[in-house]
């Protein structure tokens, strides 16, 4: 249903002519100063790359601006010996029926240029019970051709802020002052919406009436070098042991380890775990030296009886001290690339001629203890872990600027690429927060929750609380976890 659109006094109406629409156009004088106004704003656009080239172009080609050009003309065009331009009737036979008043739709272009974030669609709020609503969605637009979002869709809200009640203003600033990441909108009409969209892209999705969905943005490219670690944390030795005697692995990525993670939008719904099924597993991701295996290991330090880790498999040889089951499952090469083929591992990967891997089974091994499983992830690993039988619960460690870092790793050392311990060194914090700023950007729609790993204890805090929420509280999980489909 299309709202009511504001009328400009100023403007005529239109007419139905025996050969197409008829236009009268009484008010020359704003239309000119519309399209000044969008010219200006376009330009402005452009040169500052606000809202990229795509809905630039779709909006100047659009047939209504098209023809908004040609009425310009021919009224610029002098028609008596004052040279001025009488009021006259003009037809436009390629006139969209969609477009009810030329004047309005200027100025709507006028007013999404000037709200680039928008991305197609402008938004209203009713003065009497106060909720925000999509008041237009701009035909052919970027927010049309993405099917979400309709006119009349209440906005419920926008990257996690509840929108009852507040300015249109200061929505626009809540998306504005978030431009560079995602901004989630929640939607209401005959189903709830969730709709990620991320500067001028936006996917098409199928509508699902009364579900929930997700629609995201990303790369359709996944870089290969967007914050790989430099091993397998699985292979970290114990704390105090010498660094340059650990074992490291190279990291073996499948070669279909995107696939699913390269879906454009996912279903999600509401989920409260139930206290009697298994724990949600608990999946850590962050650039490699900024402190997850630390993180990870103090939580479960802080209550093993609580928290576990996953006992990794490996085809190398038990030491005298090690017991299958305890330190790793010793496994032979065979049954180690069985494994492979049948894609238990959620991770794995070659050292020194010996294999190391965490399986799918050792996560729920833990998980049907009762236990919470902790284990710290690659981005590759996502699409193992995020499944209807792990329900993983993705935890983003985020780096803190450089000089932060600077300032709180003084006394800590970093494992270099040739695996040893060295004090850490300003372009080991640059790679850091630069591996962290391409995790963030690639994989950022898979991210339930989000750490900031400054002080260790601060961190530390955080994530103990993040882990029971995850537990205890409801959270958005795929929809394909509650329901599975032939394909989930
Ligand atoms: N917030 C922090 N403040 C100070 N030191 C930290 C902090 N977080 C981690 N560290 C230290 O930084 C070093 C690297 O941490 P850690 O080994 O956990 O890195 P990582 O993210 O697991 O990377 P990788 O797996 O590549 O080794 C460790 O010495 C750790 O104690």
């Amino acid at each position: 249903m299309r709202p009511d659109v504001e009328t400009d006094p100023g403007s005529a109406p239109l007419e139905m002519g025996d050969k197409g629409m008829m236009l009268h156009i009484a008010n020359f004088g704003s239309l000119t100063q519309i399209l000044a106004h969008v010219i200006a704003e376009v330009r402005g656009s452009v040169n500052k790359d606000v809202n990229g080239a795509e809905l630039l172009y779709s909006l100047l080609n659009a047939p209504w601006l098209q023809s908004q050009l040609k009425v310009e003309s021919i009224l610029h065009t002098p028609t008596n010996s004052q040279g001025s331009s009488p009021p006259v009737r003009v037809h436009l036979l390629f006139f969209s029926a969609a477009i009810q008043n030329p004047s309005n739709e200027a100025r709507e272009l006028y007013a999404l240029l000037s709200h680039p974030h928008l991305q197609g669609a402008t938004i209203r709020r009713d003065d009497v019970t106060g909720e925000i609503y999509i008041a237009r969605v701009i035909h052919g637009g970027l927010a049309d051709r993405s099917g979400l979002l309709h006119a009349g869709d209440r906005l419920v809200e926008v990257n996690g802020h509840p929108v009852f009640g507040v300015e249109p203003e200061q929505i626009i600033q809540i998306l504005v002052s978030t431009h560079t990441v995602y901004s989630p909108i929640i939607c209401w009409s005959t189903a709830w919406y969730s709709v990620t969209l991320q500067k001028e892209l936006w996917w098409s999705q199928p509508y699902h009436p009364h579900t929930c969905a997700i629609l995201s943005y990303k790369s359709v490219f996944f870089p290969h070098n967007s914050g790989f670690r430099r091993s397998l944390r699985l292979c970290r030795q114990p704390r105090g042991q010498a660094f340059g005697t650990s074992q490291f692995c190279t990291l073996r990525c499948p070669t279909n380890c995107y696939s699913s993670l390269a879906k454009p939008y996912e279903e999600v719904v509401r989920y409260q775990h139930h206290p009697e099924h298994p724990h949600r597993l608990i999946a850590l991701l962050g650039p490699s030296g900024l402190g997850v295996n630390e993180l990870r290991r103090r939580l479960i330090e802080i209550n093993p009886k609580v928290y576990q880790g996953a006992v990794p498999h490996t085809t190398r040889p038990p030491k005298c001290h090690e017991e299958s089951g305890r330190e790793y499952h010793f496994i032979s090469r065979e049954q180690f690339d069985t494994m492979v083929c049948n894609h238990r591992f959620i991770e794995f990967g070659e050292l020194r001629g010996h294999l190391y891997g965490t399986s799918v089974d050792a996560v729920k091994d833990v998980l049907a203890s009762g236990k919470i499983c902790v284990i710290d992830i690659e981005p590759y690993a996502l699409e193992s872990v995020r499944t209807a039988e792990l329900r993983a619960h993705v935890i983003f460690i985020k780096p803190p600027t450089v000089e932060q870092m600077k300032c709180t790793r003084m006394n800590s050392h970093i494992i270099t690429s040739d695996y040893t311990s060295q004090p850490f060194k300003d372009e080991d914090f640059q790679e850091i927060e630069d591996a962290g700023r391409n995790m963030e950007q690639h994989y950022c729609q898979f991210f339930d929750h989000v750490i900031v790993n400054d002080g260790l204890q601060a961190a530390c805090v955080q994530l103990l609380t993040a882990v029971r929420r995850a537990q205890d509280e409801p959270q958005w999980v795929p929809a394909a976890w509650i329901r599975p489909t032939d394909q989930s």
